[in-house]
């Protein structure tokens, strides 16, 4: 049985078809990426997978549950969002941030317990941020926040995570540090999702990649049977792409 499955899914934003008979299924393990242009439906494709929002056709199921039959706090046990990148409006400690990972679990009146402490701490340290605890979120960088939004996902101990953009707004070589943190999940036997405008970066991580267009998806398979220069110019219109092979690997080019 799929871990999740889409089917048929169509999805509007007042009178604008956003996702259209969408049909998709995500296996337990492994790491899909979800390529597209700006617009193409990723962010509200993964708010569907999420449970966040509801299709106006179709139906979302979570191990074969339709997942609007899953009370909010036994969806968050089992899937973990990471969205974009925000600046929080208020300067908790990095350490707060990733405990607030551990409300679905907390007892009582929303305490948090001994447990939920040490698995802070535990997933302050997979994500090699234990020495930013203390600092504020407010004033740590755009990758540090990152990093701090995943710590918060694993505190969560779901074993799924959905990544929207993950690599955004980070520098060389902090995208090249996240993309090793999501190979060395799947190592750990997490299923990781997550959306992308870097080609490469699929292709250099992902198990499977789709490709969306206009909410439907124009490719699902393999990295290298998807991400192709012929695939990557139709997904984005473009008039051609050339495909770099060099020591560490292959990159796309776009001119
Ligand atoms: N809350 C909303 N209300 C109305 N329209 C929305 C809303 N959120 C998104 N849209 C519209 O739905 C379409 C798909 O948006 P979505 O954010 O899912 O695309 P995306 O592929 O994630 O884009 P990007 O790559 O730019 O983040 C866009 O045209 C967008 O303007």
């Amino acid at each position: 049985m799929a871990l999740i499955s889409l089917e048929n899914i169509s999805f509007r934003y007042r009178r604008q078809q956003v996702i259209q008979q969408l049909d998709l299924e995500l296996d337990d393990g492994g790491v899909l990426a979800l390529l597209g242009p700006n617009g193409s439906g990723k962010t509200t494709l993964l708010k569907l997978m999420l449970g966040i929002l509801h299709p106006h056709g179709g139906t979302v199921r979570l191990d074969g549950q339709d997942i609007r039959r899953i009370p909010a706090k036994e969806r968050a046990r089992r899937l973990a969002y990471v969205p974009q990148v925000h600046r929080e409006a208020f300067g908790y400690r990095v350490f707060d941030v990733v405990l607030m990972g551990r409300m679905p679990h907390a007892g009582f009146l929303g305490r948090y317990g001994a447990e939920d402490r040490r698995l802070t701490d535990e997933a302050l340290e997979r994500m090699g941020i234990s020495h930013l605890s203390e600092r504020p979120y407010t004033e740590i960088s755009g990758g540090e926040r990152q990093m701090t939004l995943i710590a918060r996902a694993l505190a969560q101990g779901a074993r799924v995570l959905v990544l929207d953009e993950p690599t955004n707004g980070l520098d060389y070589g902090n995208q090249q540090r996240l993309l090793d943190r999501l190979m060395a999940l799947k190592q750990d036997h997490y299923t990781c999702l997550f959306t992308t405008h870097h080609p490469d970066h699929a292709r250099r991580v992902a198990d499977r990649v789709v490709m969306l267009q206009q909410g439907a998806i124009l490719r699902d398979g393999s990295p290298a049977e998807t991400v192709t220069p012929a695939n990557v110019a139709t997904l984005y219109g473009l008039e051609s792409c050339t495909e770099h092979h060099h020591t560490q690997g292959e990159h796309l080019c776009c001119p």
